[in-house]
């Protein structure tokens, strides 16, 4: 379980997150959602270890994510930030064989390759193996990051916006095959900033609302993803019907 206790941030003196408690479940899928500036990617680096917050504190698996060495920190969570680095000279093949470097140390053995191998069908990147990274399309390059955060193989995957750049085939397809890895059973749990609130309400298990760098709610789909919660927490009518036996967001 990851557990955010009265949790602040601030940079250059402005308050950015606002004591933050908040538990995230060790399976299945939360969804981080809220305006924009709300601080969900400052929430999500705090939750990596890579931010250091002002006050409070972090803990995953029981482990104060700040007190964990770098090394200990990537066996236990990958991080997809929003931007990611420009690496023109790798290939897929590359970057994706790179997610395993946290447990081989330059050293692969037939688990890692294996692994790869998987991570590299299940994000259907086989035809874009040899290709550079810098000549890649958005959601290309996208699916061939999360891949790399997938052949860490940790028991957390922490993903920024991972469908901004993706199609609706390949927005839906990635949903689900997170959704796949972390289901209960998989050891593995994928806390995701997302704006997509349709893909949010068909697919997380737990939601954390952010507004204005405060936690506005939290909690399982049923009690956050209401129309009448939405619509508060981005101040807008929003609504949550069925079709087909699926839950839909209709913004007004
Ligand atoms: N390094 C920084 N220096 C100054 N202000 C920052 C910095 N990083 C973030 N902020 C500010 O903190 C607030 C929260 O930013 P953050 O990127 O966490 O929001 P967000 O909810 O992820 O937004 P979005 O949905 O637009 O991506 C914003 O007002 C932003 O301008």
């Amino acid at each position: 379980m990851i557990r955010v206790t009265n949790l602040g941030l601030a940079i250059d003196g402005k308050t950015i997150l606002h004591d933050i408690s908040a538990r995230i479940p060790p399976q299945g899928l939360t969804a981080v959602i809220g305006p924009n500036g709300a601080g969900k990617s400052s929430l999500l680096y705090c939750l990596s270890g890579l931010t250091r917050p002002t006050s409070g504190q972090v803990s995953i698996d029981g482990a104060d994510i700040t007190a964990a060495r770098t090394t200990d920190r990537a066996r236990m969570l990958a991080l997809l930030p929003q931007v990611t680095p420009a690496l023109p000279r790798l290939t897929v093949a590359d970057l994706v064989a790179f997610g395993r470097w946290p447990h081989h140390r330059g050293r692969p053995n037939d688990t890692d390759r294996r692994i790869v191998a998987q991570a590299i069908r299940d994000l259907d990147l086989d035809d874009l193996l040899d290709r550079r990274l810098d000549t890649l399309s958005g959601g290309q390059r996208q699916r061939a990051f999360i891949a790399m955060n997938h052949a860490q193989s940790t028991p957390w995957m922490l993903l920024d916006e991972p469908l901004s750049a993706l199609d609706p085939r390949y927005a839906s397809d990635i949903m689900a095959r997170l959704v796949e890895l972390s289901r209960p059973g998989t050891g593995r749990a994928i806390v995701v900033v997302m704006h997509d609130l349709a893909m949010a309400v068909r697919h997380a298990d737990w939601v954390i609302c952010l507004k204005a760098g405060r936690l506005f709610r939290s909690g399982p789909p049923s009690e956050t993803l209401t129309g009448a919660g939405l619509s508060a927490l981005f101040d807008t009518p929003i609504h949550v019907e069925h079709l087909r036996g699926r839950p839909v967001v209709i913004i007004d």
